[in-house]
């Protein structure tokens, strides 16, 4: 786009489709969300530089919503949508959690204008804390169950998902936290923090779908030791191991996770198709076995054993304080 120009007022800055894509979010915008922008850019965009103008324009592109937990803001220039977990104090997968993602998950993949999902935290120095402990110590019978096959369906869903998704992780990320990003197709992480399956520490076993990913990161052999040790990587080990793809200071994790998107140029349905092909295989394994998979988790965390080992664990994170 010629600088100066204003695509917004008259077209004549983009090419056909971006002045349709521009007309339409401008209709949107006219129906409430921004007005005090739109006023500001009909007012100075034919004055401003190109780069003031794309900051603009990308202000005038932007939709964001807030529901259970998460914060779902589209980029409708760049057919982006970044998924925000907004969950205080430490994004703790609970039932309505995992829920909640399942279900944005599923509007956000019917999505037509959506062609890719950065996953992030909306919280300082916590990407995801993995699964509610306080979901698995004490539990009643019911909602246990239902915990966990939450779990699977959001996972399924996420591991599965067809469009390009990216893990921007901007705090520790252990056990469950882990997996979330694990399950993009690409992670940047920010310095200084923790991700890794670190379930034996909890008394608890990672699933057999949590090694799996693990094995096909890792290796067997590191696998091994990782998993049996309950190993939290720093955010530098996880770069020397591929647990991560890159390593950034923590402001610059956003802005790495959209460049690396903005060079993904490549045909949609091929690179689906193949994600498919290499993943199908381990999302179909737990689908097929679903229901024997939730009696192994249920049968495992009744036991008197595992019950006081989380009990212990839950009481040193409160302890941590003191
Ligand atoms: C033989 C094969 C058989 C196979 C059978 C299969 C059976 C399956 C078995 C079961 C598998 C279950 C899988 C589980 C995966 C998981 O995800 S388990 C959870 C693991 N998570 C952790 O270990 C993280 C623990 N938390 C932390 O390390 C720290 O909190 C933090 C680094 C995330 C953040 O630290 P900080 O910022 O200092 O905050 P804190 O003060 O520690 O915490 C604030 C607040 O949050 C509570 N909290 C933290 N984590 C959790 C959590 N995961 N769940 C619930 N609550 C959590 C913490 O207690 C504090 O609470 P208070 O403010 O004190 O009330």
């Amino acid at each position: 786009m010629r600088a100066g120009t204003c695509a917004w007022n008259c077209g004549r800055g983009g090419s056909p489709l971006r002045y349709a894509n521009a007309e339409r979010s401008m209709a949107a915008l006219r129906t409430l969300r921004f007005p005090s922008c739109l006023a500001f850019c009909r007012k100075h965009v034919n004055s401003i530089t190109g780069r003031s103008f794309a900051k603009c324009q990308a202000r005038f592109l932007s939709s964001v919503t807030e529901r259970d937990g998460l914060q779902v803001s589209h980029n409708s220039n760049t057919g982006v949508v970044t998924l925000s977990m907004n969950k205080p104090p430490v994004n703790s997968l609970n039932l309505e959690f995992l829920q909640s993602m399942h279900k944005t998950l599923g509007e956000i993949q019917d999505d037509q204008d959506c062609r890719a999902v950065i996953l992030t935290s909306g919280l300082t120095n916590i990407f995801c804390a993995g699964l509610d402990i306080t979901e698995m110590y004490q539990p009643d019978d019911k909602r246990l169950r239902e915990f966990w096959t939450s779990l699977q369906d959001m996972w399924i869903r996420l591991y599965s998902f067809p469009k390009t998704t990216m893990a921007a992780i901007t705090g520790h990320s252990p056990a469950g936290g882990a997996l979330l990003a694990m399950s993009c197709d690409y992670r940047v992480m920010a310095e200084n923090f923790t991700i890794g399956l670190n379930e034996t520490k909890l008394g608890i076993v990672a699933p057999t779908w949590f090694i799996d990913l693990y094995v096909g990161i890792l290796g067997q052999r590191l696998s091994e030791l990782a998993l049996q040790t309950g190993k939290l990587f720093t955010s530098e080990e996880a770069l020397k191991v591929g647990l991560v793809d890159q390593v950034v200071p923590l402001n610059d994790v956003i802005p790495t996770v959209e460049k690396e998107l903005s060079e993904w140029k490549i045909p949609a349905l091929a690179r689906g198709m193949t994600k498919d092909v290499l993943r199908r295989i381990y999302w179909r394994k737990l689908q097929e076995t679903q229901d024997v998979d939730t009696e192994s988790f249920v049968f495992l965390i009744k036991q008197e054993k595992v019950q006081q080992t989380l009990g212990l664990y839950l009481q040193s994170l409160k302890n941590k304080k003191k």
